[in-house]
């Protein structure tokens, strides 16, 4: 079994989370951040993000780098919220990724630079 059906296993439990799928906020995390709304669930990611940047400075001083990846499930678990909630899944973000292999960032930057110079000068 691949990481990418656990992803969309996991999507389809988010899912059937939604109020209009009957997720019961008394019950279940996911159905109570869904309730609660967009702010909600966006606060936790920006928590989840420093938190993030928090274990890795501190395997930066000696500590488990480990930690990071708890941290960094939590980040990709509450996204996945967002993404459900805005009607996306993780096959989406995949193929984003899958449309950017092999170009290399820096050279994408100078496409986009080039791109706004050409329009400016229109
Ligand atoms: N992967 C997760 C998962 N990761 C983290 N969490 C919860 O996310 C919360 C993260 O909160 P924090 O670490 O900030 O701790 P906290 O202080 O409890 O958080 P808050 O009080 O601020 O909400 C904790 O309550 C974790 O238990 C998760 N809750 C659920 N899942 C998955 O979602 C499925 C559905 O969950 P329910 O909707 O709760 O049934 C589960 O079967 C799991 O597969």
């Amino acid at each position: 079994m691949s990481s990418v059906d656990s992803l969309a296993r996991l999507a389809d439990v988010i899912e059937s989370r939604k109020p209009a799928n009957g997720g019961d906020p008394g019950k279940s995390y996911v159905a109570r951040l869904l309730h609660k709304g967009p702010d909600a669930f966006l606060k936790k990611i920006g928590e989840e993000a420093t938190e993030v940047v928090m274990a890795a400075k501190d395997a930066d001083h000696g500590g488990d780098a480990g930690k990071i990846v708890n941290e960094v499930a939590d980040l990709w678990f509450h996204s996945m919220i967002a993404l459900a909630h805005y009607g996306l899944k993780p096959a989406d973000v995949i193929a984003e990724l899958e449309r950017r292999e092999g170009l290399s960032g820096l050279e994408e930057k100078a496409l986009r630079k080039a791109s706004a110079r050409e329009r400016g000068a229109e």
